[in-house]
């Protein structure tokens, strides 16, 4: 082409158009006037070879080298192609981008850390009935997400009383009294003792003269009770919401209340109560979207860890200080006789117990489906538990706090309950086990076991990947 400087090339020369037309149509006649360009429709795009003479970096990763060409000898011959990959291996990428998020979150998390201590506020407590009896939710609000975590707290006890005990597990930053407000907005927020009353006179709302922060008159009782059970329980939208059985987390939830309720000894009345912090961690922190990827990697044949790791994320990318947090406003922090933490997790734990938390004992999570695997089978205090559980006048402490899942329950499962009790001390539960926690489908609140191959696949890969400490039944093995 001509060499002409950039200011003069609107001048089109006659060679000029020679080398165009002869690159652009070969049959095209060499030596025609600059105004009779010939046919612009080339069997080769001068714009195509203009792109790999340019050498990379072109639109794409490969390094194409079209002009490999030996001219040493008295024929030039082509070279082999040589296709270089300028990216680097997937591995590598990935791990890279795993670091920089990591490093970027951190230094979030600490710059957040070094401005802001960690406080998390109760904002709201309300009473909530559910299949296994009355919890009461708590809305946190904390000032490091902008998430509204939750705490449904399990205390039946508190619901008859109108004072409030040493042993009730109450939420410190609700019971303060707030400057200016009045008996209407503590009532409104939950900040009462007992339970509301059509009556509102009948309700104790400290007075707000007072601004300690705990205005309710506080009674010390004996603290011969087991510390309470605790179940840090993540966000799952699709286990709760349809009862997914990709895993096990509709189940969790149901059984961690079913426990509080009925408690995991023979004396359990005295023993119920819990608390479940739900964190909205969806899909072990990843959030929804990126599960939903991770499932449909694990459909093409990953594991949950694997498909996770695919995506550039750990295999759980959880933190636990505003558990940690959740739990001191809850009066389970130090000082306290500590928590029973019901999980196969021993991150969750350790995590826990870094934090401050006193963990008294672990409370392991069997899925239902192999419990009733297990030789074992349900014990009979379980089968006992939840005959007594679903008959209100057996309850010491009364009726009105007394969970009735009896009306929500077939006449069928009841007979079920009746003839396991009549079988008698070496009636291994087995029925209760294969009538009601092996109920296909079902794992949202108050409903059975989840059980599938996908379920079994995912629970496998938390025991033999993600270290959790349950046992995989014999006959679950390959
Ligand atoms: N990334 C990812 N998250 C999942 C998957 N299946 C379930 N989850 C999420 O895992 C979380 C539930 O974990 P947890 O119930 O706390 O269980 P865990 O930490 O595994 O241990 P436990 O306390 O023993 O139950 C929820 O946020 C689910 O959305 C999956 O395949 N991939």
């Amino acid at each position: 082409m001509s060499n002409s400087p950039v200011t003069q090339t609107h001048h089109v020369s006659e060679s000029d158009v020679d080398v165009l037309n002869s690159l652009s149509n070969p049959s095209a006649k060499v030596g025609r006037k600059a105004n009779q360009i010939g046919s612009r429709r080339p069997s080769m795009d001068p714009m195509i070879l203009a792109l790999a003479a340019a050498k990379p970096p072109t639109h794409n990763h490969y390094q194409h080298d079209w002009f490999g060409m030996d001219c040493t000898g008295s024929k030039p011959k082509r070279l082999p192609t040589n296709y270089q990959s300028q990216q680097k291996p997937r591995k590598e990428r990935l791990s890279e981008l795993k670091h920089e998020r990591k490093n970027s979150r951190s230094s979030v998390q600490s710059v957040e850390k070094q401005q802001l201590p960690l406080e998390v506020t109760c904002q709201v407590r309300t009473r909530i009935p559910t299949p296994h009896g009355e919890v009461f939710c708590h809305l946190y609000t904390n000032n490091h997400d902008k998430k509204e975590h939750l705490a449904f707290i399990v205390d039946p006890d508190q619901l008859k009383r109108e004072h409030v005990s040493s042993n009730d597990i109450r939420s410190r930053s609700l019971d303060g009294v707030r400057a200016g407000e009045s008996e209407l907005d503590r009532l409104t927020r939950g900040a009462y003792v007992g339970k509301i009353k059509r009556s509102v006179n009948q309700v104790n709302t400290a007075s707000t003269n007072n601004l300690n922060a705990m205005p309710f008159a506080l009674r010390q009782e004996n603290q011969d009770r087991l510390p309470p059970l605790v179940r840090i329980h993540s966000e799952c939208y699709t286990g709760e919401t349809i009862g997914s059985q990709r895993c096990d987390c509709g189940e969790q939830l149901d059984e961690a209340l079913r426990q509080m309720f009925v408690g995991t000894s023979k004396d359990h009345f005295s023993k119920a109560r819990g608390v479940v912090v739900y964190m909205r961690q969806e899909g072990r922190g990843i959030g929804l979207a990126a599960k939903l990827r991770a499932y449909n990697l694990q459909d093409l044949g990953h594991d949950t860890v694997t498909a996770n790791e695919l995506l550039g994320f750990g295999a759980d990318e959880r933190t636990y200080e505003i558990s940690a947090s959740i739990l001191r406003d809850l009066g389970l922090g130090v000082g306290s006789s500590g928590i029973r933490l019901m999980t196969n997790n021993p991150d969750k734990v350790s995590a826990l117990e870094t934090e401050g938390i006193p963990v008294y004992d672990r409370v392991e999570m069997i899925p239902r489906a192999w419990k009733c695997s297990h030789n074992d089978g349900v014990s009979m205090a379980d089968v006992k538990a939840k005959h007594l559980f679903t008959n209100p006048e057996r309850f010491s402490t009364g009726g009105e706090q007394t969970p009735n899942i009896a009306s929500n329950r077939g006449e069928e499962e009841k007979d079920v309950f009746a003839k396991s009790l009549s079988n008698a001390e070496n009636d291994s539960g087995d029925e209760y086990a294969q009538h009601v926690l092996r109920r296909s489908g079902a794992t949202l609140i108050g409903a059975g076991a989840a059980h599938g191959d996908d379920l079994e696949r995912y629970l496998r890969t938390k025991v033999e990947r993600m270290g959790h400490l349950l046992k995989i039944p014999q006959q679950n093995k390959d």
